[in-house]
């Protein structure tokens, strides 16, 4: 007798297969776990603005662009714009963005996270460390770039943002 080779699951014709699985929460999608945050790639006289994290003690002493958490219902640039004033006493103008979004591991207590980058101008004023987010603040040329410990997800814009810097 010729046995039918099939897989005993499917063997039965009123047997279907299940639908893919789908959230049925939207809180319980990977973009709203995924916290946005923004950062500012700020020029000015052929120098980038960068600013060196006070914490949390991981980060302490390393240097990110300046920028921050979105809020929810916010958008990235308005949270770009906040954050900036918030950190640095100035209104930054965005000019346009660069690079993709990358990825960056979670700090134990919080979601998935990624950055995203815009270029950004400084119409006045003279930004200071506040809100003790920073210790220092350094304008960068292109020959000091790489001189600083940049925080990782920061450093794929770096190339994007080179050309634009005088030595
Ligand atoms: N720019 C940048 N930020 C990073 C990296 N890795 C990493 O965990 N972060 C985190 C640090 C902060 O939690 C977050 C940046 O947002 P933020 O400047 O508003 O951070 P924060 O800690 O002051 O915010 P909060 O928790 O006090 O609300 O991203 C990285 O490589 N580059």
């Amino acid at each position: 007798m010729t046995r039918r080779r099939t897989n005993p699951r499917y063997a039965c014709v009123a047997y279907r297969p299940p639908p893919p699985r789908r959230s049925t929460c939207r809180y319980r999608c990977s973009v709203t776990q995924t916290q946005i945050v923004v950062g500012a790639a700020i020029i000015r006289s052929g120098a980038l603005l960068a600013a060196q994290r006070s914490h949390p003690p991981p980060m302490r002493g390393r240097w990110e662009l300046p920028g921050g958490k979105v809020d929810p219902g916010e958008s990235d640039t308005d949270a770009l714009v906040r954050e900036c004033e918030e950190e640095l006493g100035v209104r930054i103008a965005p000019i346009r963005r660069i690079g993709g979004d990358v990825f960056f591991p979670a700090r134990s207590e919080g979601p998935e996270a990624l950055l995203r980058v815009w270029m950004a101008e400084l119409p006045d004023g003279q930004p200071e460390p506040r809100a003790l987010e920073h210790l220092s603040l350094r304008w960068l040329r292109a020959d000091t770039l790489a001189g600083v410990d940049w925080l990782p997800a920061d450093v794929p814009f770096l190339t994007e943002i080179r050309p634009h810097l005088r030595d």
